[in-house]
């Protein structure tokens, strides 16, 4: 129940005003139906008795004066005339108001019947409602009715005040007689400091003949608050919660106390003597800052505000700085000193002819070809003339891979990345939704001009259709894409698009997808194999990657089961199927080293909400643990010799100073020191690396000349880009990974010079050609269960392959032979005319019907023998 009540006329009578003081109290607490209600009739009505009794001339129940709508026949319904009656108290005549707005407002326990009553006083809220219906309380709102004629009037009655406002009622004399006339008020500043703009003004004149403020609080009201008032626990306040408990109320029924009210600031700062107040920890009014809004600042109060947050600004950067430089340091040091210039690979005559279709006649474009044709060495230097040629505005040039590790190979992101289209499942009208409220994704699918698109073969069929679409309607373009130029490049007999969980349908490849043909101009078949500079070795592959192996050939690759014994002291990287076979591997051959176990942990920065998604499958390990003759792999290009791929041995630890090597770290072998973490890059303050006390591994690498060199291994950065340049994460950290083992889908695009591949799980179509395929000779090369079974190639590739074939030859190019393919292409020197260069023009690539039509007669026959649609794929480089 709220209550809002004016003052009332207790100075008439003492007796009376008691009554009616409890009977106010009563109504604070009042609950329809309760014990109280009764007590507050009670009240009332010796009220009502006390005041006859002193005013038996006036005849008027003390009900009818002050709730005139009780009687319906009172001649004036209005209590402020009832209270200008002649006698009505010797303050009649100036406090008229004091009775104005007897005011219940509650929210509940509605009684219909009173509700309705049309009783005069009821349309105020007036105390009379509740009176005239006994143990009934008139639901009343606390709204002022502030429509009609009187609008005014009302809005200058309508004052509320808070159950506080009794609580100094316990000082009140109420032995007080009423005078003649109101004393003269002090002469505090009360009309200006309460600045209740929000309030009624002081009533008029007409209502008051003195000119007195608008509230008839007793002239105590304007002063300060005693500490005796206010302190709890004080006595003041004991003894009202006691009275308070003594009146029988039940504390659950007792209303929420309100916020005592304090005098404002401005009041209290005129009275010196307030001072001691404010110390007060319970009366002291919240000093708040002045908050100031752009709505009601001041233009330099703006400027003031501007000004300070480009210092917070500086002093944020500046001390961000500060502590890159500390922890970075020793890193940036290290790397210096190691870089050594990296000599760029010379392009082929093909890779040539690809690069300048691709920077200088902007046409779309797939290259394919083998394993170790160069794809990535080409598409990273398109990617580079393209970045040159759009310097201006490197958001042109989107450069994307199927998969996150693939996309770090090439320095870019995903295809799923780029679209902002999540996982894709969605048909491609939700994905346009998606994307178009994704503003970045859609500010990068407008701006791009051309899309890098690696490793193609994991790309399914289906998403490279809703990602034409999603082109086109963004970009508001009916050209394939929106009208953007892509770039792609892949090997379809390489690992296929990972199947959704419990998916049904088969595999479908983005050549399959209905717009693969209005996608692409030219179709460039590689043929130039890099990696393999043995033309038998080459043959066997290849027969692998077709998925027709010839006994031969199965029995030359079983013949490389054998052991490998090298007597360099370095091991050979070995390849699974599953990643938990590789980590058993992995942990196995580290615990069984001798020594202690170094453990460097990579620093990642990036918006830490998407950066450990984005360097989840990061080539460079999260942390990796070294030991002395550890098995390693570098996994970035340092130079010419040492490349992605080089395989090392950790033989020293040593930092970047002294580079000294045999000290005491090599030698540790108790299990208690190997089991001691080394967090070299850590936070921990007492590791905190310093420019001299980070100690870097020193590792043996096989170069690519076959030859033995000695680096102090230090730390590179990996960072995911957006084509912007816009760096989303980044991470620091030894470009090494344990290397005894690896799986096949993280080696895929790896050229390894020693390689044991255990193909016992092999799974995937494809998959056994990519582990094959890392190796650069059968020297290198150990095979364990080889089974020709398990060499898959998918029916759907050969079929495309072979159709790329016949829709060059009726262009009437000859393609060049296999024989020619293996005895002069493959491992020789740059071919000294200029290599055939397989097209598909896009109106003349076949269609899927063709392929499919066409299929059955192009089938590849089971019996493994070379016919001449296989030479001539072969001459594809397939
Ligand atoms: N023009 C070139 N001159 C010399 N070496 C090259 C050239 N192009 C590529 N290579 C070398 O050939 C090897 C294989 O190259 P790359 O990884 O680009 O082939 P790929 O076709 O992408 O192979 P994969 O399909 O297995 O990923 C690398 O060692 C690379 O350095």
């Amino acid at each position: 129940m709220t209550v809002g009540i004016a003052r009332l006329p207790i100075r008439s009578s003492p007796t009376c005003g008691h009554f009616l003081r409890t009977a106010v109290q009563l109504a604070h607490v009042h609950t329809l139906g309760s014990p109280i209600s009764n007590r507050l009739d009670t009240m009332l009505a010796k009220a009502n008795k006390a005041y006859e009794a002193n005013t038996p001339s006036r005849g008027t129940p003390l009900a009818k004066q002050l709730f005139p709508s009780s009687s319906p026949s009172a001649p004036n319904p209005d209590i402020r005339d009832q209270l200008k009656q002649p006698g009505f108290g010797s303050a009649s005549a100036r406090t008229p108001q004091h009775l104005s707005n007897l005011h219940i407002g509650r929210h509940n326990n509605v009684n219909p019947s009173a509700a309705n009553r049309p009783a005069v006083g009821a349309s105020r809220g007036s105390l009379a409602s509740l009176y005239s219906a006994p143990g009934t309380i008139k639901q009343e709102s606390n709204v002022i009715d502030l429509t009609g004629p009187d609008a005014h009037a009302k809005a200058q009655e309508a004052v509320f005040f808070a159950e506080d406002d009794f609580s100094d009622d316990d000082n009140l004399d109420l032995d007080y007689e009423a005078p003649s006339a109101l004393p003269t008020l002090p002469s505090m500043p009360v009309s200006k400091p309460v600045s209740f703009s929000s309030m009624p003004p002081p009533p008029k004149s007409t209502q008051s003949e003195t000119n007195i403020p608008w509230s008839s609080s007793p002239a105590s009201h304007f002063l300060p608050p005693t500490a005796q008032r206010t302190m709890p626990g004080s006595s003041a306040h004991t003894e009202m919660s006691l009275k308070r408990e003594s009146s029988g109320v039940q504390d659950s029924h007792v209303p929420k106390k309100a916020k005592r009210r304090v005098l404002p600031a401005s009041f209290r700062q005129e009275d010196p003597e307030d001072e001691d107040q404010d110390e007060s920890p319970t009366m002291k009014t919240p000093v708040r800052q002045p908050k100031i809004s752009i709505w009601d600042a001041t233009a330099s109060a703006l400027k003031e505000q501007k000004k300070q947050l480009k210092n917070q600004r500086q002093l944020k950067e500046e001390a961000e700085q500060e502590l890159d430089s500390q922890t970075e340091e020793p890193m940036k040091a290290a790397k210096s000193r190691s870089k050594t210039s990296f000599a760029p690979i010379s392009l082929s005559e093909e890779q040539k002819h690809v690069l300048d279709m691709v920077v200088e006649q902007n046409q779309s474009v797939f290259f394919t070809g083998p394993a170790g044709t160069g794809k990535s060495v080409l598409m990273r230097a398109i990617i580079s003339d393209l970045k040159k040629k759009h310097a201006k505005d490197p958001e042109r040039v989107a450069v994307t891979a199927s998969t996150g590790l693939a996309a770090c190979n090439i320095g870019g992101i995903t295809l799923h990345s780029f679209s902002g289209i999540g996982l894709g499942k969605e048909e491609a009208p939700v994905l346009i939704k998606k994307i178009r409220r994704n503003v970045k994704a859609k500010n990068r699918w407008l701006k791009t001009k051309v899309l890098i698109i690696d490793e193609i073969s994991m790309v399914d069929g289906a998403l490279f259709d809703k990602l034409d679409k999603i082109g086109r309607t963004i970009r508001n373009n009916g050209r394939p894409w929106g009208g953007i130029q892509v770039v792609i490049t892949g090997d379809f007999f390489q690992l296929p698009p990972v199947p959704d969980a419990g998916a049904k349908r088969e595999t479908k490849f983005a050549f399959d997808s209905a717009t693969w043909t209005t996608s692409i101009d030219h179709t460039i078949g590689l043929t130039q194999v890099f990696r393999q500079r043995d033309p038998q070795f080459a043959k066997m592959l290849n027969e692998m990657r077709l998925g027709k192996i010839s006994e031969d050939t199965v029995r030359a690759f079983k013949a490389l089961a054998r052991p490998l014994e090298f007597n360099d002291g370095l091991g050979m990287a070995e390849l699974f199927s599953t990643r938990a076979e590789v980590e058993g591997s992995n942990e196995r051959r580290l615990r069984d080293l001798p020594g202690t176990v170094r453990r460097y942990e990579a620093m990642d920065s990036g918006d830490p909400a998407i950066r450990d998604k984005l360097l989840m499958n990061m080539m460079a390990p999260k942390s990796i643990d070294l030991k002395l003759n550890a098995q390693v792999m570098l996994i970035k290009n340092l130079d010419e010799s040492l490349v992605n791929g080089s395989l090392g041995k950790v033989i020293g630890f040593s930092d970047e100073k002294t580079f000294d090597m045999g000290t005491d770290d090599f030698e540790e072998d108790s299990m208690s020191k190997a089991k001691r973490k080394l967090k070299a890059f850590g936070n921990d303050a007492e590791m905190k690396p310093t420019k001299s006390n980070v100690k870097f591994p020193v590792v043996q690498f096989m170069t690519t000349h076959g030859t033995h060199r000695v680096i102090l291994c230090q730390p590179e950065d990996w960072k995911v880009e957006l084509p912007n340049g816009d760096v989303q994460a980044k991470r620091t950290q030894l470009p090494l990974i344990l290397a005894w083992a690896l799986s096949i889908h993280k080696a895929q695009g790896q050229t390894l010079e020693r390689v044991k591949v255990n193909l016992g799980r092999v799974f995937e179509k494809g998959q056994a050609y990519v582990a094959l395929s890392r190796a650069t000779t059968q020297q290198g090369l150990q095979v364990l269960g080889f089974d020709k079974w398990k060499v898959m190639a998918h029916p759907r590739v050969v079929d495309f392959y072979n159709k790329l074939y016949s829709a060059e030859e009726a262009n009437g190019k000859k393609p060049t032979s296999i024989n020619d393919f293996l005895s002069n292409r493959i491992g020789s020197a740059p071919p000294k005319k200029e290599a055939p260069k397989i097209e598909a023009p896009r109106r003349e690539a076949p269609k899927r019907e063709d392929l499919k039509r066409e299929a059955p007669k192009r089938a590849i026959p089971a019996v493994i023998d070379l016919d001449d649609d296989e030479e001539a794929m072969a001459s594809y480089g397939y």
